[in-house]
């Protein structure tokens, strides 16, 4: 039996379709145009390839999109004097500091420097600890997108046995919290795990974000399990200058003989989590200017 294929991208373009109707709203009703700032520092080809969808979509679903590409060489202080404006500007109301940042910067004091209000990534040490206590945050976009798969996929999570590959702060982390705030009950493994592959073998629904291109085997999965693709990872192609290939960190192949359903890499996780981030811009938009949240849009 073949699983079957979650279309991320079909699911995408219909929340941005919501996404563009609650933009729509906002600035008929109120005369509000959520903006979103989208800061790069360095030059980073596949960052750069991200941004860019970022901001095009963005103007896509009729947002104000504001760009900030700085040099590799930007200072600290540069970056955050960036950001106090952004933080000051009403005309931007989500700020998403691309990741990762060179690494003479301090990629923790930058986030924490956002207002946590126009923290579209859900990055901010306040909306972490919010999440993590239940409390209304911005949800980091990634674990969110998947979320959002899972339900539609799988309706009610309640009971069931979720086991997310990957203790990150921007997806295991968040993903653990949300999954738990849906009554699954949830095992959080990692590289340390003890018998990774039977842990897995385990899962009604396995989250895979570790960026090991195809570590998650066949024979780890349950048969009929739900199982979502975070990784993105970029391999050369088998053929001389053809284009790069991406995969995720599942064997693709081999999951989706016993796998009840799976991600695609790409057009699966990707395209949601883009989606999101725009959700999360209108959210914050309306939040902040004490309106009516679109709430088809939050979880
Ligand atoms: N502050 C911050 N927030 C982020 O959300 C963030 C970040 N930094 N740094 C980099 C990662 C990566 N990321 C992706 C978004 C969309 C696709 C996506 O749409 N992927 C397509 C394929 C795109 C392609 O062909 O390269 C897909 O999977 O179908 C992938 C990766 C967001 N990130």
């Amino acid at each position: 039996m073949s699983a079957d294929i979650i279309d991320g991208k079909a699911f995408a373009a219909s929340i941005r379709d919501r996404v563009a109707a609650a933009t729509g709203n906002l600035k008929e009703e109120f005369g509000l145009t959520p903006g979103l700032a989208v800061v790069l520092v360095g030059e980073d080809p596949a960052s750069q390839v991200y941004t860019r969808s970022k901001e095009r979509m963005a103007t896509a679903a009729g947002m104000a999109s504001f760009e900030h590409r700085l040099a590799e060489e930007t200072t600290e202080r540069e970056l955050l004097g960036l950001i106090d404006n952004l933080n000051a500007d009403p005309e931007v109301h989500g700020i998403l500091v691309q990741l990762p940042l060179p690494p003479h910067l301090d990629s923790a004091l930058v986030i924490n420097a956002i207002d946590p209000n126009k923290d579209v990534d859900g990055f901010h040490i306040s909306n972490a600890g919010r999440l993590a206590t239940g409390q209304t945050s911005m949800v980091p976009c990634t674990p969110l997108g998947c979320l959002l798969l899972l339900k539609d996929r799988i309706g009610d999570l309640s009971g069931k046995h979720a086991v997310v590959v990957g203790r990150s702060n921007i997806v295991g982390k968040p993903m653990a919290s949300l999954l738990l705030g849906a009554n699954a009950t949830v095992s959080i493994a990692h590289s340390r795990t003890a018998d990774l592959a039977g842990l897995c073998r385990q899962a009604d629904i396995l989250v895979a974000a570790v960026g090991r291109p195809g570590m998650i085997e066949g024979d780890w999965i349950k048969p009929g399990a739900t199982v979502i693709d975070v990784g993105i990872n970029r391999l050369p192609s088998e053929t001389e200058g053809g284009k790069d290939r991406l995969v995720g960190d599942v064997d693709f192949a081999a999951a989706k003989e016993v796998a009840g359903a799976i991600t695609p890499v790409p057009g699966g996780v990707g395209p949601m989590t883009i989606a999101c981030l725009l959700a999360n811009t209108v959210v914050a938009a309306a939040r902040i200017n004490g309106l009516p949240e679109p709430d088809e849009l939050t979880v």
